[in-house]
């Protein structure tokens, strides 16, 4: 049995359909990113499983239990609007809410104090709130989310307003998480996240899920038929190439998709012509170009994937 299930889930506000016959699967130890562009679609379904909205049809079950103010307690759920109490001390607010979620104050101290330390964030027990940055408080929040320790973690948006070093850290402590046999879903709008974390994806587009699967498993069906290049030269023979697309471009870089009608030795060859090649490899295509080629480029608005 999964442990969360989504079953043909609809959820309107007014005229938009916010989700539109959404299904998928989150199974015990996996980790389970839901991806897609800002207004996809991703945090109404986030509050669905959380019973902080209905849906208007479908269903949405946790070990098999309809969502449900019980189903709530067995989450530790953080959700996009970040709710911690400003004036409150870093410590108080923690002990709290752990013991609202049902430690004991001997066990939520002692968790509280070992995250805080692996957060590096043991100096900071008697600050309020407010005079805490967006990312210190950010992981506070993460903190109150994960020291009760429930058995399934579901994370809105979780690394936005984190810096690379508090990301990195976060991202090891889920990957721990799952280590332990934890069940974990969370959102983002940024694909090399998923790439680096995820086993099962659900990629949604305008409320509906376009790809639902084992990462690895939708990465192989796209076949090796990207490119991708390093380079030292001017890059602007890129742009005479036809019959691809190119992705994550730099100076230095690019990784190019090859389109029907294209051939990767032809492209080898213009590269050789006009740059230094460091590097020519084939590849499966990144999380991005599976998303434009699923989704189509004429149905992303730009600037809404990293
Ligand atoms: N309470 C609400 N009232 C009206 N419209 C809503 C409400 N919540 C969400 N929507 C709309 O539903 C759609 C999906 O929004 P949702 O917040 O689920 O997307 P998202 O994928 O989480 O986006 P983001 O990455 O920006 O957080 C959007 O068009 C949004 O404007």
């Amino acid at each position: 049995m999964a442990v969360i299930e989504v079953n043909n889930v609809f959820k309107s506000f007014g005229k938009t359909k916010a989700v539109n016959d959404v299904s998928f699967e989150v199974h015990k130890g996996r980790i389970f990113g839901l991806l897609g562009p800002n207004g996809a679609g991703k945090t109404t379904t986030i509050r669905m499983i959380n019973y902080i909205l209905s849906p208007d049809s479908g269903s949405v079950t946790l070990n098999g239990n309809i969502a449900s103010p019980e189903t709530q307690k067995v989450i530790g759920y953080m959700p996009e609007e970040r709710g911690l109490y400003k004036k409150m001390k870093v410590l108080d607010q923690l002990m709290y809410l752990t013991q609202l979620k049902g430690m004991n104050s001997t066990d939520a101290r002692k968790a509280i104090d070992y995250w805080l330390d692996r957060f590096e964030a043991s100096d900071w027990k008697k600050k309020e709130i407010n005079e805490l940055s967006k990312g210190m408080s950010q992981k506070i929040q993460f903190i109150a989310t994960i020291a009760h320790d429930p058995d399934i973690y579901i994370f809105d948006e979780p690394f936005s307003g984190l810096d690379p070093i508090n990301s990195e850290t976060l991202k090891e402590i889920i990957i721990e998480l799952r280590e332990k046999g934890k069940t974990i879903l969370f959102s983002t709008h940024r694909m090399e996240q998923v790439e680096q974390m995820c086993d099962d994806i659900c990629l949604f587009n305008q409320g509906e899920a376009v790809l639902t699967g084992n990462l690895r498993e939708i990465k192989s069906s796209f076949g090796e038929n990207t490119i991708n290049l390093e380079f030292e030269g001017d890059s602007s023979f890129l742009d005479t190439l036809d019959n691809v697309r190119i992705n994550n471009r730099s100076t230095n870089f690019a990784e190019i998709r090859v389109l029907d009608g294209q051939n990767m030795q032809d492209i080898l060859k213009v590269a050789m012509e006009h740059a230094e090649i460091h590097k020519f490899e084939r590849i499966e295509p990144s999380l991005t170009e599976i998303f434009i080629s699923t989704v189509g480029e004429d149905n992303i608005k730009k600037g809404e994937l990293v």
